[in-house]
């Protein structure tokens, strides 16, 4: 029977990062062999509706109060379907449960496959996960493998001559779905409609080893980490007027660095194809990272993208302590700000099944099935009452490829510190002279370090002073127009997904600021973790020359540049709480550096 509290203990403890199935064979605890816990999840995972819809007719949650509806399922499973039946002894209380129901179930079960058409279980079978695959694609997400195309080494056009030449393209990111019973990985391939130079492939495509990867002529980038560059660099053609230098304030490991560096060497690839000359780079990145551990990956990251000539990684460097009116950053015009956050959006993109659970004649409400969920199979009493219908399975937090850093709980004295410090970085790179374009993002779905940075950022003195507002929605680059998931007022309940309550804190954003901001959601057909992004602009009311003169000359040196000795602003007093909130900034690295918590992104 530990075989069946081993399978539900797996399905809901929360993910820990890496394959499904390494957890299973990583896990303690558990006394079933990993082997047969894995088997029992996947094949039940197969039958999963046809199964929920037998004991929901049945009936059976109802009169057996021992049985929750993930158990009732892969009892029932092997009841049905293994060729030994359930793994418990004949008189244990649960298979007893299920096998008072013998009959019903049976007949249920055939009625479900004489609906069907079907004359035998191996069609049943082939039928029922072919309308598992449609429901997936229709209603459930389907985490791809995203692949950016950077194009200082390459192309669009080139990688698929190339690296996809065998790939078949696909209409719809859910035709990525494993395609059969096995899981087969066709090559398939979706060229993303909003992302420009961005496909997706089947999320068990394994670029690692191709040439292209490594030479740098692909990047591994999930979508929703890609908007950030885009928003601020757009869809510009070889003879937009906008220029000046840009800064990526917290940049490592540098997926948003070495995307601006992409957006701009196309940009300036057109220009000398329209000139038939060799493209040069003609502005300058300045990317930094408080990490000096950190920051080692950022200048490896920029270096295999071929973006050395076009950015200079300032390693070790805190953004709050880098003075705007340097000479140095006078050309400043545009700044991502992609901070520490909670994470809140990570999904674990593993290979959980997702499992559809029969439907309780008595249901609770949503807050005591989520408790409920939470606990353990051994913790499994009698006043139990089953669940809803539910999917499992549902990623939850978890080291992304660009973040591995465990995840941690963050309770709300912990986001408020984390807000608190995000405003304040927004707040510094909206102070630079030249600036007249910054995105600020996060991985995290909390409105409070979202919609709510937002409104405080709008609402402080340099915003004010120096004219900034938000990029509305109808200035944003074409594909990010389309991109239908907007700010929003309410956070939502991260177990059921329902609305809560108004967000007070956001009351000064208009209907137009919500426009603006950019929101994904892990869970929908879009095939995205959560995330967030806004973009800030002004009308360019400061000009070079008047910084200029300020200049006292102090080049910058590329790695190991220096801390900038003083915080410039009046920010400068930040709080102990503050810092004890993130450990992100302004901190030395030491030995320990990898332990430190510093937030997540995409
Ligand atoms: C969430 S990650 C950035 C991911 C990165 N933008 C990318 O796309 O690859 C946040 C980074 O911000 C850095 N960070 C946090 N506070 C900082 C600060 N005040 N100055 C510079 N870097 C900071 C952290 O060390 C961390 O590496």
């Amino acid at each position: 029977m530990s075989l069946y509290f081993d399978a539900v203990a797996i399905l809901t403890a929360p993910s820990t990062g890496g394959s499904f199935k390494s957890r299973i064979y990583n896990a303690r605890n558990l006394r079933a062999s990993p082997a047969q816990i894995y088997a029992l999840i996947i094949e039940a995972s197969k039958w999963d509706r046809v199964l929920a819809d037998v004991i929901e007719k049945s009936d059976i949650l109802s009169v057996e109060r021992k049985l929750t509806p993930l158990l009732a399922l892969l009892l029932v499973y092997d009841h049905l379907l293994s060729k030994k039946g359930i793994a418990a002894p004949a008189a244990h209380p649960l298979r007893q449960a299920v096998e008072r129901h013998k009959v019903r179930l049976k007949a249920e079960f055939t009625k479900a496959r004489v609906r069907r058409g079907c004359a035998s279980v191996e069609q049943f079978k082939a039928a029922v996960l072919k309308e598992k695959r449609e429901a997936d694609g229709s209603n459930h997400f389907v985490y791809p493998r995203w692949v950016r195309v950077n194009n200082i080494q390459s192309s669009l056009a080139e990688q698929l001559r190339t690296t996809f030449a065998d790939y078949e393209q696909v209409d719809t990111l859910a035709a990525l779905a494993p395609a059969d019973d096995n899981r087969t990985k066709r090559k398939l391939l979706y060229l993303d409609p909003h992302i420009p130079d961005l496909v997706a492939v089947p999320f068990g495509a394994d670029f690692t080893i191709s040439p292209a990867y490594k030479n740098g002529e692909i990047i591994l980038q999930d979508k929703a980490s890609c908007f950030p560059a885009y928003l601020l660099l757009g869809d510009r053609d070889a003879n937009d007027p906008w220029s000046g230098d840009l800064v990526d304030g917290c940049a490592a490991p540098g997926n948003k660095t070495t995307h601006m560096a992409s957006l701009l060497a196309k940009q300036q690839k057109q220009k000398h194809d329209q000139q038939e000359t060799q493209w040069k780079p003609s502005r300058q990145i300045f990317s930094m990272d408080a990490s000096k551990m950190r920051s080692k990956t950022l200048q490896k990251m920029v270096s295999l993208a071929g973006a050395d000539p076009m950015v200079t990684v300032l390693q070790g460097q805190d953004f709050l302590a880098l003075d705007p009116e340097d000479p140095q950053f006078e050309r400043v015009s545009g700044l991502l700000l992609d901070p520490s956050c909670s994470g809140s959006g990570i999904v674990g993109r593993d290979d959980v099944p997702q499992l559809t659970l029969p439907q309780a004649k008595v249901i609770k409400s949503a807050k005591s099935r989520a408790k409920k969920r939470k606990r353990g199979a051994e913790e499994h009493d009698d006043s139990e009452e089953p669940l809803s219908s539910v999917t499992l399975g549902e990623p939850s937090a978890a080291p992304s490829d660009e973040n591995d850093i465990p995840a941690g709980a963050v309770d709300g004295d912990r986001l408020t510190k984390l807000s608190n410090l995000q405003a304040r970085i927004v707040e510094h790179a909206l102070s630079f002279p030249s600036a007249t374009h910054v995105t600020y993002s996060t991985c995290s779905v909390n409105l409070i370090e979202n919609e709510a940075v937002v409104a405080r950022v709008l609402a402080s003195d340099v915003a004010k002073e120096r004219g900034w507002r938000l990029l509305r929605r109808d200035e944003q680059p074409e594909g990010l127009r389309r991109w239908n998931h907007r700010g929003v007022r309410r956070d939502r309940d991260p177990e059921t997904g329902t609305e809560l309550d108004e967000n007070e804190s956001v009351a000064a954003l208009t209907e137009e600021d919500l426009e603006a901001c950019l929101r994904c959601w892990s869970g929908d057909s879009e095939g995205l973790g959560g995330f967030f992004v806004a973009g800030f602009v002004r009308e360019g009311k400061a000009s070079y020359t008047k910084y200029a003169k300020k200049a006292t000359s102090k080049p910058l040196t590329k790695s190991g540049s220096k801390k900038a000795e003083t915080a410039h602003l009046s920010k400068k007093a930040k709080t102990k709480e503050e810092n004890e909130g993130t450990n992100s900034s302004n901190k030395d690295d030491n030995a320990n550096e990898d332990e430190e918590w510093d937030g997540f992104s995409d």
